[in-house]
């Protein structure tokens, strides 16, 4: 296994004691930004730590711009592998100023350049060089992981490893602090793998997205690519919060599901079949307007995000489907609405 990429894993197999947690997992990261989106406890942070060095894989083999890391017997230190690691919540030393964090990940013998190296690192993460001598404690939540990510990016390294950087971060700093550490990877050169619970932040900064489901990769593909033809209907359910629907696809290549006749996005073969309808493409009716040809259902309940609300809804035949109203048009819970849907779904067979 000698590729180019950034990262290339086959096979990986890890866990603590007797309880296996990732179960043959694949992924090659040519470069750019890859993120990893996957349920709480599925291994997302286990694989982190096993392409980093401090979990020991089972089996598999791991190469870091095409040097082999793990394979066979072979294990390279943590330190020697050429990648840097930003962890959840930074974990910056509260003890040391900005600068000596940052150069703290470099390599002794670089040391006595380090004011240069330092002087760099801020730079590329857009950190004003006045920090230079604060705390943690005197910074800001974004500013923190900037230099977090500077002290990762200091070294060198060919790829940095970055376990949920933003979620200590509110919705504004999140998306400004995401978006310059992607810069500061660009400017760096280095390719990136995000772990993140944000669909929203995984699909937007990335250039390859991978689902993780249960310690496997479901898909890696770019965001159109996951979002618009997800691999498998757990896939779909997962991005974008889709309701699974049973039903039947008929001779003349539609949908019949408990939501009605569906047009699909690709053709599926005749029998069986799941859609997956995304909550953006079910439209609210309610007043007299419920009940012109759209399918019947109570409201269960409500979730009012500002610019808009999702809303569960229990359709008459017993099956629930997600749905999202404008802001000004939300119904309540209890209220009997009727649903339709717009453009095409996504069809399973089976
Ligand atoms: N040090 C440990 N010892 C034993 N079990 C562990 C240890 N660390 C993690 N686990 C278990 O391994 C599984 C995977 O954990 P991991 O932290 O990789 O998940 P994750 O996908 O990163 O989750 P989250 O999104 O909640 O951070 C979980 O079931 C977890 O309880």
């Amino acid at each position: 296994m000698t590729s180019d990429a950034a990262l290339e894993i086959r096979g990986l197999e890890a866990g603590y004691g007797a309880t296996p947690v990732l179960r043959g997992v694949d992924l090659v990261v040519p470069g750019g930004v890859t993120s990893i989106l996957g349920s709480s406890g599925c291994g997302k942070t286990t694989l982190l730590r096993a392409v980093a060095g401090f979990v020991q894989p089972t089996s598999g083999a791991i190469s870091v711009a095409g040097t082999e890391v793990v394979g066979g017997r072979r294990s390279l230190p943590a330190r020697l592998r050429g990648i840097g690691y930003v962890p959840q919540e930074g974990a910056l030393f509260p003890h040391l100023t900005v600068a000596r964090n940052v150069a703290f990940g470099l390599p002794r013998e670089r040391r006595r350049d380090a004011a240069t190296l330092v002087a760099t690192a801020l730079e590329m993460v857009e950190l004003d060089p006045a920090l230079a001598g604060r705390y943690p404690h005197e910074l800001s939540g974004g500013q923190q992981q900037r230099v977090a990510l500077a002290r990762a990016l200091a070294p060198r390294p060919a790829l940095v490893l970055l376990d949920e950087p933003f979620s200590s971060l509110d919705a504004s700093l999140r998306e400004e602090t995401g978006r310059a550490v992607v810069r500061a990877l660009r400017a760096a050169d280095a390719a990136a793998v995000l772990v993140t619970h944000d669909q929203g932040e995984a699909l937007s900064l990335a250039d390859q997205v991978a689902v993780m489901m249960a310690g496997q990769f479901r898909q890696v593909a770019a965001p159109a690519a996951v979002y618009l033809a997800p691999a498998d209907p757990d896939v779909a359910a997962f991005i974008g919060h889709a309701s699974l629907l049973a039903g039947e696809v008929d001779a003349d290549g539609q949908g019949r599901s408990p939501l009605g006749v569906l047009d699909l996005r690709t053709p599926v073969a005749a029998g069986p079949a799941r859609f997956a309808v995304r909550s953006e493409q079910v439209q609210v009716r309610t007043g007299t307007a419920a009940g012109d040809g759209a399918t019947p259902g109570e409201v269960l309940d409500v979730s009012f995000f500002g610019h808009d609300a999702t809303i569960r809804v229990r359709l008459d035949s017993g099956e629930q489907v997600t749905a999202r109203t404008p802001a000004d048009s939300v119904p309540r819970a209890g209220d009997r609405v009727g649903l339709r849907v717009t453009g095409d779904v996504i069809a399973f067979a089976g």
